[in-house]
């Protein structure tokens, strides 16, 4: 039986998972937030890699049809993850839960919420921006990996088969952890500092943010091995350093976020290491939080 995906957060990724899936002629359905309800569309303009524009109509769901769910993609952002989960009453408890935000420290709460689904969490390194209310563009491709979060969950690893054939590439690691770790140890140093100084990602990469990139990245790198993380501090410094190469024109999410007026999600970055550092100094990050905090604060 092919299963319908429905994907709770219809923004930019969750849009773009949505018509790479219906590409594949895989049902899918986007659940929409309460405030959609008197005005959404009913397609969005989708726009691939290369160019090509098709307006994708998906069904449209609330959350109290939540019964219907038969697989459920959670992409909305990091604190919209409980508020939004908590409002779908009578979802079925043998529904899997695939989260699939930025961040960590979410799926400790959704597994006290939802403690009978099948609880999962993923990465991707898709990227994805929304160009109006109905307008999407894919802006680049890249490697999505799910993984257990509970004992249940393990019983999943075939629902990457259906999504490997519509994004490009999935895989499974029965240790999701380490990889939601090695993709928060990048977005620690990447998203604060480009959101604080007002710079696109490749301008890390200048002489006079050498010091503070340095000092931020042995800070993440102290906390998240204390958390069991097994990269070394040499090969994390080549992964962000890549990272910071290949998105070298982007603006991170974060700065995006407070450039717009949005909250960020720094709770779950920064806040999630400060949270987990103990008696570990953290100087820069706890700079940076507060800083990103004021920021928000002024929006
Ligand atoms: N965009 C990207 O390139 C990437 C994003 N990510 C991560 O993926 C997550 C999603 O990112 P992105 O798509 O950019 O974010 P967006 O803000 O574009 O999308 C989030 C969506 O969630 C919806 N939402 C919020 N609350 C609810 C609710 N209660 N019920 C239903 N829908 C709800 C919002 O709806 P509404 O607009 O109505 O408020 C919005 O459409 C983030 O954690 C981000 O960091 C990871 C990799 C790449
Ligand atoms: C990898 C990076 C930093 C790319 O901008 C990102 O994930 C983000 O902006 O949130």
């Amino acid at each position: 039986m092919m299963r319908e995906w429905t994907i709770l957060g219809a923004g930019a990724l969750g849009c773009t998972f949505a018509a790479l899936l219906t590409e594949q002629k895989r049902p899918v359905s986007l659940m929409l937030s309460d405030r959609r309800r008197r005005h959404f569309h009913p397609a969005f303009e989708f726009i691939a890699l290369n160019e090509r524009r098709r307006l994708v109509s998906p069904h449209y769901r609330f959350a109290e049809q939540a019964a219907d769910i038969e697989c459920l993609l959670v992409m909305t952002k990091a604190y919209q993850v409980l508020p939004a989960l908590g409002s779908l009453r009578g979802l079925p408890r043998e529904v899997p839960v695939i989260l699939l935000h930025n961040g960590m420290g979410i799926a400790e709460d959704v597994a006290k919420l939802l403690p009978h689904n099948p609880l999962l969490a993923g990465v991707t390194s898709h990227g994805a921006l929304r160009e109006g209310n109905s307008q999407v563009r894919h802006t680049g491709k890249g490697e999505t990996w799910l993984g257990p979060v509970n004992e249940k969950g393990k019983a999943f690893s075939h629902l990457t088969k259906p999504l490997a054939s519509a994004l490009g590439h999935a895989g499974w690691s029965e240790d999701i952890l380490s990889l939601q770790r090695r993709k928060l140890a990048i977005n620690a140093v990447i998203n604060p500092l480009t959101a604080c100084h007002n710079i696109y990602n490749g301008q890390l990469s200048e002489p006079r943010f050498a010091d503070v990139v340095e000092q931020l990245s042995q800070e993440v790198h102290t906390v998240l091995s204390a958390l069991g993380e097994t990269e070394t501090l040499e090969q994390y410094r080549r992964r962000l350093n890549s990272v910071i190469e290949l998105t070298a024109t982007n603006y991170s999410s974060m700065h995006q976020d407070l450039a717009h007026g949005r909250p960020t999600e720094i709770d779950y970055i920064t806040g999630y290491l400060l949270k987990h550092a103990g008696e570990l100094p953290v100087p820069v990050c706890q700079q940076l939080y507060q800083e990103v905090k004021k920021h928000e604060g002024q929006v």
